[in-house]
C-alpha cells in the first residue's frame, strides 16, 4: 500500500520554507524573498518519494501581528498546522529555541513534527552539533531532527524518508504526474509579486498586491496582463518610478521568471491601481482573494 498525507511546512518568517520546497520539488513554483513575510497564502507542492505521495503545503511565517491582512497569514498557518498528518519546523539554525517553545503552545492538537534546522551553510558543524544538543531536551516532542542547507546539500532522499514514515497508508490524493495544486495564473501572480519584493523597498511590497487579469495561452508564446495594487497614489509612484525604470525592472524580472518555467516566451503587460487602505479592511480583502473569516 502507497503512503500519502498532507505535511505543513511550518516556520518563522524567513525560516527558508518556500525555498526547501521549491528545492525539494526541483522546480521554483513558490515565491522566495530575503524580505520576511513575503508568503501570504497556504499552497500545496506535490513530491512523489518512490512510490509514496507527500503533499506538502507552504504555509505564511507564524508571527504575531495587529494588522488584518497579517492575522489572516497567521490564521492560514495555524489552520494548515491543525489540518494535516505532519508538520515540517523550520528553525533557522542560528534562531534560539524560544521561537520552537511558540510553535509548541500553538501546535494544539500535538501534531507529530519534524524540526529542521535550516541555513547550516551559515555556522560551523561544531556549532550545528551544539544547537542539536540545546533542542534534545525537547527530544520527546519531536520526532527527528534534521539539519540541512538548501546551499550545500546534493540530495534530499535522507528528509523525504523521515517525512514518509510518520504518513498514513492511503491511495494518492493527487495525480502523481502534478507538481503543485496552484493554477497557472496563481504561481504568475506570485513570480510578479516576488519581483515586487526584489525591486521595491520598504513597507511598499507589504501594502501590494497583484491581479492577473488574462492569460492567454499560445503555442509560443503566453500573453499576460496583470494589474499591481497599491493602497495609496505616492506607492503607484513608487511602483512605476521615474520615466517608468522601476515598472519595467518588475515586469522584465518576472518575464523571466514566468519563461524559465513555462519554457515559452511571455508577454506581460502590467498595469496599477490604487485600492484605498485594501489591507485594512475586511472587504478589501476579501475582494482581493483572501477569504477572510477573523
Ligand atoms: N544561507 C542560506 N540561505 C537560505 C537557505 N534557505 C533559504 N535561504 C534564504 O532565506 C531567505 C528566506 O527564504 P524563504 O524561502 O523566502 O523563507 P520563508 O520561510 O518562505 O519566508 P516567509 O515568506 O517570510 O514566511 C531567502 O533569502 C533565501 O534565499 C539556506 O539553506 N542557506
Amino acid at each position: 500500500m502507497t503512503k500519502c498525507g498532507y505535511v505543513s511546512v511550518v516556520g518563522r518568517p524567513n525560516a527558508g520554507k518556500s525555498s526547501l520546497l521549491n528545492w525539494l520539488v526541483g522546480e521554483k513554483l513558490a515565491m522566495v524573498s530575503h524580505k520576511a513575510n513575503a508568503t501570504r497564502k497556504r499552497s500545496n507542492i506535490i513530491v512523489m518519494h518512490e512510490d509514496d505521495q507527500i503533499i506538502f503545503v507552504d504555509t505564511p511565517g507564524l508571527h504575531e501581528t495587529e494588522k488584518l491582512l497579517n492575522q489572516f497569514m497567521l490564521d492560514e498557518a495555524l489552520k494548515a498546522m491543525g489540518d494535516c498528518d505532519l508538520i515540517l519546523f523550520l528553525a533557522p539554525v542560528t534562531d534560539k529555541l524560544t521561537h520552537y517553545e511558540d510553535f509548541l503552545q500553538k501546535n494544539k492538537k500535538n501534531t507529530n513534527h519534524i524540526l529542521l534546522l535550516t541555513k547550516i551553510d551559515n555556522i560551523t558543524n561544531d556549532e550545528v552539533l551544539a544547537k542539536m544538543k540545546e533542542y534534545e531536551k525537547y527530544s520527546d516532542k519531536y520526532q527527528a531532527v534534521i539539519p540541512v542547507s538548501i546551499k550545500k546539500a546534493t540530495t534530499h532522499a535522507d528528509i523525504l524518508d523521515e517525512v514518509v514514515k510518520h504518513l498514513p497508508e492511503h491511495p494518492y490524493l493527487y495525480d502523481p504526474e502534478i507538481m503543485t495544486t496552484e493554477t497557472l495564473r496563481d504561481i504568475f501572480k506570485e513570480f510578479i509579486r516576488e519581483s515586487i519584493f526584489e525591486n521595491i523597498s520598504d513597507e511598499i511590497p507589504y501594502e501590494t498586491d497583484v491581479v492577473v487579469e488574462k492569460v492567454e495561452e499560445k503555442d509560443h508564446i503566453d500573453v499576460i496582463k496583470a494589474t499591481i495594487v497599491v493602497q495609496k497614489s505616492t506607492q503607484k509612484g513608487m511602483i512605476i518610478g521615474k520615466g517608468a525604470t522601476a515598472i519595467k525592472r518588475i515586469g522584465k524580472d518576472a518575464r523571466v521568471k514566468i519563461e524559465k518555467l513555462t519554457g515559452k516566451k511571455c508577454y506581460l503587460e502590467l498595469f496599477v491601481s490604487i485600492r484605498k487602505n485594501w489591507t485594512k479592511d475586511k472587504k478589501g480583502l476579501k475582494d482581493l482573494g483572501y477569504d477572510v473569516t477573523l
